[in-house]
């Protein structure tokens, strides 16, 4: 894999990103026997959030699937959630981390907080320059607010002269989500999200937040 990743000279440094490695079992392992001091990214929302915008994704390109409170459940009558399907499972982080950690000290791992990244940009941007150790160089007036797309974007990225935001897969409306259905899925990560303040000493404080866009 370092291999056809291309060469890094002095004063470079080589990203690479791939969402799944967070999730993957064999990650750590692999990733620690390459490269032990590596540093890791993570981008963290609110997992019942993110389980509703990866069922979006999914709907975008298969959309004769079942709705997301079929999906969500083994037995809706009992109320429970079905924690081996992908959109759900990715959202227990403590679970994902604990296997980072067996490899990883925290201290190579930053989390990023995927709400904070889109109302303060800047400050999310200013964290992880200088855990990379890099000169805080994005700033505050690299950023705009496009009020069409509802989402900050580039206002003059290195390339080209042009503003530029994320794609019209970042950014979906997302459909709208039996309350009923939240609330439970809100009931089954507290915990789950409270062992990963705990184990990363950060509180993204998804319990405050009142609506899941
Ligand atoms: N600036 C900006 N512009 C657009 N979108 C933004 C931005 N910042 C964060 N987000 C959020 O990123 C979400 C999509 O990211 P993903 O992690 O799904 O991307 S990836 O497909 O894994 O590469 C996407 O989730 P959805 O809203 O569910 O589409 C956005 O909420």
């Amino acid at each position: 894999f370092v291999n056809v990743m291309p060469k890094t000279i002095e004063g470079q440094i080589t990203m690479e990103k791939t969402p799944s490695y967070f999730v993957t079992n064999e990650a750590p392992k692999r990733i620690h026997s390459m490269a032990k001091d590596i540093k890791l990214i993570v981008v963290v929302r609110n997992p019942v959030t993110r389980a509703i915008s990866d069922y979006t994704q999914t709907l975008s390109k298969k959309p004769e699937i079942p709705t997301f409170e079929v999906l969500a459940f083994k037995n809706r009558t009992l109320g429970l959630i079905d924690a081996s399907w992908s959109a759900i499972r990715i959202g227990i982080y403590a679970l994902h981390l604990e296997n980072w950690l067996q490899y990883f000290p925290l201290s190579q791992i930053l989390f990023v907080s995927g709400e904070r990244l889109i109302v303060d940009p800047a400050g999310e941007m200013a964290k992880v320059q200088d855990f990379l150790g890099l000169k805080r160089v994005v700033t505050e007036k690299h950023f705009y607010f496009n009020k069409t797309k509802g989402f900050p974007c580039l206002k003059k990225p290195e390339d080209s002269s042009a503003p530029r935001c994320l794609g019209k897969s970042k950014g979906r409306t997302h459909p709208r989500i039996d309350p009923d259905v939240i609330h439970r899925l809100r009931k089954f990560y507290k915990p789950f999200n409270m062992m990963f303040y705990q184990m990363t000493g950060q509180d993204f404080q998804w319990e405050q937040e009142e609506g899941d866009k």
